[in-house]
């Protein structure tokens, strides 16, 4: 199967309060993007990349494409005002049979994990990477108490990539879209229509960069993959 990736980096990163949008901000020397970008280019399942931005940052975008040479990267395209805009902003302009969604703000990414997605997806129609929760996780009633404890062992807390037949996603965001309803991932969008979305177990290290102490626990997480000689 044919794979194609949507990266999306059109957010705002109001939670990192950064003066410089996340994807552009630094780690280990180079820009987020870059770290995001590169594990995608050496997964040898991914054959192209669009790359969805916020109109302002085109060019600094196509700037670190162009100068660290992302040749999978076919286009770039303007996101939308939430997450779920810019990723089907992304799914219209692919010709992939299969989809890869993923946040530019997850730069600990590994080919590896995008590999086992796409495996995940060709033998079960879609998958995501998750981790199964540490904490014990409460259900407030939304006025600063308790009302249940979920059984911990059923709860992941889940990450990109999630993996898609691209028609069968752009068909769920559609709906999702005429009947009004709001994702906070692409898999929600499958299960509420009732389909079932395989987990692919990743690792903890694959953090999304949201609020500024997750910079530096990148930089550490980074710093010790390289230790071990893993590639990005
Ligand atoms: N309208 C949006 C919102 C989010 N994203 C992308 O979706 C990923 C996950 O979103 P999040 O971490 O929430 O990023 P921001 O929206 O930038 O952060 P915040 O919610 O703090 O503003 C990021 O790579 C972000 O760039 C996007 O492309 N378009
Ligand atoms: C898709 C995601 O990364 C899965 O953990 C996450 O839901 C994105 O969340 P946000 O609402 O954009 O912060």
């Amino acid at each position: 199967m044919d794979w194609g990736a949507v990266v999306v980096a059109a957010g705002r990163g109001t939670r990192m309060g950064a003066a410089d949008n996340k994807p552009y901000l630094k780690l280990a020397g180079r820009a987020v993007l870059a770290h995001t970008l590169e594990a995608f280019e050496r997964c040898s399942s991914v054959s192209s990349i669009v790359l969805v931005v916020t109109s302002g940052e085109r060019k600094r975008a196509s700037e670190i494409v162009e100068n660290e040479g992302f040749g999978k990267v076919k286009m770039i395209v303007p996101g939308g005002a939430e997450r779920q805009d810019s990723v089907y902003a992304g799914l219209a302009v692919l010709d992939t049979e299969g989809v890869l969604v993923h946040d530019a703000a997850r730069p600990l990414v590994t080919s590896a994990q995008i590999e086992a997605c796409c495996m995940a997806a060709e033998a079960h129609g879609s998958s995501a990477l998750a981790v199964q929760v540490k904490d014990t996780i409460k259900v407030s009633d939304g006025n600063g108490f308790i009302v249940a404890t979920p059984e911990r062992r059923t709860l992941w807390s889940v990450q990109t990539p999630q993996a898609f037949l691209r028609l069968e996603l752009m068909q769920a965001h559609r709906q999702a879209q005429e009947e009004g309803a709001s994702a906070t991932d692409d898999a929600m969008l499958l299960e509420r229509l009732g389909r079932k979305v395989a987990i692919v177990e990743g690792n903890y290290a694959n953090i999304k960069i949201t609020t500024p102490e997750d910079l530096p626990i990148a930089e550490l997480l980074l710093a010790r993959r390289q230790g071990e000689g893993v590639r990005e």
